[in-house]
């Protein structure tokens, strides 16, 4: 599905900001440090602007950040001892790191599917409709619904509508990482996190998956980590590069893969290091 055109450019320098502009933009990082316990720092002053129903894509070499930041975008570094954050990040121009913030309601808003597929010991059924359960939605009728609905938008509905009820322990490797996304979704959150989401699935399962990125960017900011840099080249729509905490290089994804501008993006991505 074509969505409006942004301008890359501005979201690009961060200047995305002029009259209009703002609706285009889903996340924006300023100055943003982080740091593991013993001061020992990760990230260093990274500024970028996530734009809204695309799909952002963080690459670099093992060790260079990538997780870290985004496990800020829904605090889940707080789950970290020690772990300290500094600067700002707002999601639709609202700094989640303010104290007021609920990040239990963030978590909706943001949700997160991690490398190793997750599916909880219950049925495919309870898994889609577990996140409207915890708010308090228990009516058979609007469960079957969000279920229908997630597993379809998860491209799974078709392998699945007869199994409903079977576990989704049962699943293979793939399904239960499409399950998990269904699940994700089925609470309407407005930024998917994906880290690293098919590094653990065969090629034609990471296909599936890949497509469904696809699909699902009409509707939801994608944010992905990934060591694969055809799958970002493949799927996303913009690329930021990563070393040593830092941000080198941000730019729409052809640009970075046919033409970066720092030699360090270049090195990497012809395969000279990483
Ligand atoms: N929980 C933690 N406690 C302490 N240090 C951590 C923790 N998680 C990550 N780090 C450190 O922060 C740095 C960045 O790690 P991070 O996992 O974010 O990088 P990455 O680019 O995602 O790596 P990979 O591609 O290998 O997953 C590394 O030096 C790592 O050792």
């Amino acid at each position: 599905m074509q969505t409006h055109a942004i301008d890359i450019q501005a979201i690009k320098r961060g200047q995305a900001s002029g009259p209009g502009a703002p609706a285009d933009i889903s996340l924006r990082m300023e100055n943003l440090n982080l740091y593991y316990n013993n001061n020992s720092q990760a990230l260093f002053d990274i500024n970028l602007d996530v734009p809204k129903k695309r799909v952002t894509a963080f690459i670099g070499p093992s060790g260079c950040g990538k997780s870290s930041l985004l496990r800020c975008i829904n605090r889940m570094n707080d789950l970290v001892d020690g772990c300290r954050v500094e600067g700002r990040l707002l999601l639709e121009s609202e700094d989640i790191y303010d104290r007021r913030v609920d990040v239990a309601s963030l978590r909706r808003r943001v949700g997160m599917v991690f490398q190793k597929p997750n599916p909880f010991p219950k049925s495919i059924y309870e898994n889609v409709a577990y996140g409207l359960r915890i708010q308090g939605i228990n009516k058979k009728r609007v469960l079957d619904e969000v279920v229908e609905k997630s597993l379809r938008a998860a491209a799974l509905w078709e392998e699945v509508k007869d199994r409903l009820h079977e576990s989704a322990l049962g699943m293979s490797g793939g399904q239960q990482q499409r399950l998990v996304i269904a699940r994700t979704i089925a609470v309407e959150p407005e930024v998917l996190l994906l880290d690293e989401p098919a590094s653990a699935l065969d090629p034609i399962s990471t296909l599936k998956i890949e497509e469904l990125i696809y699909e699902l960017k009409s509707r939801y900011t994608i944010v992905i980590v990934t060591h694969n840099m055809q799958q970002a080249a493949r799927v996303s729509d913009m690329t930021a590069f990563m070393y040593m905490g830092k941000l080198i290089e941000y730019d729409d994804t052809d640009t970075l893969f046919t033409n970066p501008e720092q030699k360090q993006t270049e090195d990497y991505i012809t395969g000279r290091y990483g």
